[in-house]
């Protein structure tokens, strides 16, 4: 258990070439869908987004969550419905994709959870992530979700989340900014941002810290 529910988290190690096959699946999937937004949004360098994952130095990475159902967790005295809690994903894009077992559930609005159900063999799940709504200036915005455990089934999932570089500068191209939308955020690495995500809580709205007018706010407080 690591303090965010029942969510084990388990770095990959087993078949490499498996593994690496599906990361440069699921990139090439993200970088599509990265250039149809970018194109969407008129940006002229319609890889301007994509090409945040295709650096070699890109801090991307997958994840697998595991979900002991909740009648095994009720053995060992614990009866927490919630496998991984509130948040929003902190990265660029996330591809998700989980077993036939739902759990999944996004808030478009406080208080309100919408179920999302899976479709393991025909369909992806895809996250909207903090840093691009940074650089699309709130176009698109990130998704608040969680992950619920099931009553009697096992429940897995497998997070590519695309991310930049650790020195990559997150800002929003000037295509995007006009007098009646001014710039949200302020420029930051990809680096400050991961420090501000593990100096505070999982559910914690972290973009805050980088809104312009927010320039002085202590990270701390
Ligand atoms: O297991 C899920 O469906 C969600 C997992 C998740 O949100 C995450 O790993 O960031
Ligand atoms: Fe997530």
């Amino acid at each position: 258990m690591n303090g965010r529910g029942y969510v084990c988290l388990i770095w990959v190690v087993g078949d490499r070439c498996a593994v690496n096959s599906y990361v440069e699946a699921v990139r090439e999937l993200a970088c599509e869908i990265l250039e149809l937004m970018a194109a969407g949004l008129r940006v002229p360098d319609t890889s301007m987004l994509s090409n945040f994952l295709r650096d070699s130095d890109s801090d991307s990475l997958l994840r697998l969550n595991h979900y002991p159902p909740l009648q095994l967790l009720q053995l060992l005295n614990t009866s927490n419905k919630i496998g991984f809690g509130e948040h929003t994903d902190p990265q660029i894009l996330t591809i998700l994709r989980s077993n036939d077992v739902p759990g999944l559930q996004i808030s478009p609005q406080d208080g309100f959870w919408v179920p999302v159900s899976p479709h393991p063999s025909t369909a992806f799940c895809v996250n909207v992530g903090d840093a691009l709504q940074a650089l699309t200036n709130g176009r698109f915005l990130s998704v608040r979700h969680r992950a619920m455990v099931n009553s009697c089934r096992t429940r897995m999932s497998m997070a590519y989340f695309g991310a930049p570089a650790p020195n990559a500068r997150i800002a929003c191209p000037p295509e995007l900014l006009s007098p009646h939308k001014p710039n949200l955020y302020r420029p930051f690495t990809w680096d400050e941002y991961k420090k501000a995500t593990y100096s505070t809580k999982l559910g914690d709205t972290r973009l805050r810290f980088f809104t312009v007018q927010s320039d002085h706010d202590d990270l701390s407080e």
